[in-house]
């Protein structure tokens, strides 16, 4: 069923991007209260409660947008897929904060012609990835079921910190660019899930075709390594959802900083991709600079820290340039009306995004970018 406004005047939201959005749309919003330690702007919010604070975060996976139920490839989105990478998705944003994920509740809109067992297959794996990610004392505690046109899951999910919050905005310069997990993994296994067959992956060896598909349609993201950065020190933390440079962009801009990828210290991940990349004509750069939903964790800690495992320095903070980048507030986290007038926020190896691929690339992904 389309979708008729009384009065169309002004932009659609298609014609804007998120951050654009998001300025037009929270300073119409009561962001503020008693209650509010840390409110939009951060992977999660921060809550008083009796005797402390709660984290919070919400996050949703739409049929078409976010998912298929039938790849071109072949794979299916299976209910155990989708609840692994619900539970994935929230979770890492309560990690990207330093916390430890402690309940969450799940809304489900179905079809009615979903099947039961798919729902069933949906809850054992949102539970499986509790227990595979580490977040041992997580539950399911409510939620909410309705019929609706298109399939559609919502989970928001509570943590409690270990530390302070770590947020986007408290990076400091000369601090160490900090990563933890992987990277362009499932933005190469969208394009695998993508590509019919018989297509261009047929090329590439079937069980590195076989991971990738499964990092997009499960994410394994460090969730442990978050309370783990925060004890070490971390000074600012999020998810990577939505593309390294992105994501890297947004901790720059909120700290006011420059930021530079170290461009050696990410041949790993490309390498990891370079035999799929080979095979399909693709750029495993591109995949790990820009492609999102890894959800892997990236953090800045001060220079000489001890990096806890798995957790591998990517780059190097710097003092902004005079009129590179404003600081963001934490009301207004859309990134618009701060686009950086001068220079970028983000380099690698000292070259801007332009000049690194020699072309404009979208730097990561946008739900409404036009
Ligand atoms: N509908 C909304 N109402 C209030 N805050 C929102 C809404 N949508 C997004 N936000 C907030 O805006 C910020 C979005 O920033 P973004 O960098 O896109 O985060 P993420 O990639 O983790 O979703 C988050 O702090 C999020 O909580
Ligand atoms: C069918 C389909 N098209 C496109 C994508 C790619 N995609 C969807 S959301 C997303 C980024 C993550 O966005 P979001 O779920 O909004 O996470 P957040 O940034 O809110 O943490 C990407 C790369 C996909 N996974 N599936
Ligand atoms: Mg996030």
């Amino acid at each position: 069923m389309t979708h008729e406004h009384a009065a169309p005047e002004g932009p659609t939201v298609s014609q804007l991007g998120e951050g654009q959005l998001l300025d037009a749309f929270l300073p119409v919003a009561t962001t503020e209260g008693p209650h509010v330690l840390v409110g939009p702007g951060d992977d999660c919010a921060v809550v008083a409660a009796p005797g402390g604070s709660v984290v919070l975060t919400t996050d949703t996976l739409t049929l078409g947008q976010d998912f298929l139920t039938m790849w071109p490839s072949g794979r299916r989105t299976t209910g155990a897929d989708l609840g692994r990478k619900c539970a994935a998705q929230n979770l890492a944003d309560v990690a990207g904060t330093g916390a430890v994920p402690t309940a969450v509740v799940v809304s489900l809109t179905l079809p009615g012609n979903t099947p039961v067992q798919w729902v069933t297959d949906f809850a054992e794996g949102l539970s499986r990835a509790f227990e595979e990610l580490g977040a041992t004392e997580c539950a399911l505690v409510g939620g909410d079921l309705g019929r609706g046109e298109e399939l559609s899951v919502t989970a928001t999910v509570t943590g409690r910190c270990v530390t302070a919050p770590v947020l986007r905005s408290g990076a400091p310069a000369g601090g160490v660019l900090v990563h933890a997990g992987v990277l362009g993994h499932a933005a190469a296994g969208l394009e695998a899930l993508q590509c019919p067959v018989p297509g261009a992956w047929d090329a590439v060896p079937a069980q590195l075709r076989d991971a990738l598909e499964s990092a997009q349609l499960r994410p394994r993201p460090p969730v442990t390594t978050g309370p783990a950065l925060a004890r070490a020190g971390a000074l600012a933390m999020m998810d990577v959802s939505d593309g390294l440079l992105r994501d890297a962009g947004r901790i720059a801009r909120a700290s006011g900083l420059h930021i530079d990828l170290e461009p050696r210290a990410l041949e790993p991940h490309v390498n990891s991709l370079a035999p799929a990349g080979e095979a399909v004509g693709g750029d495993p750069w591109q995949w790990v600079l820009t492609g999102g939903e890894d959800h892997g964790l990236l953090a800045v800690l001060p220079v000489d820290s001890r990096l806890p495992p798995g957790v591998r320095a990517i780059g190097s903070c710097a003092p902004a340039a005079p009129g590179t980048v404003v600081p963001g507030s934490g009301a207004n986290p859309g990134e618009s009306s701060r686009r950086d007038p001068v220079g970028p926020a983000v380099t690698i190896g000292g070259r801007t995004s332009q000049q690194w691929f020699g072309r404009d690339v979208v730097e990561g992904w946008d739900h409404f970018e036009p």
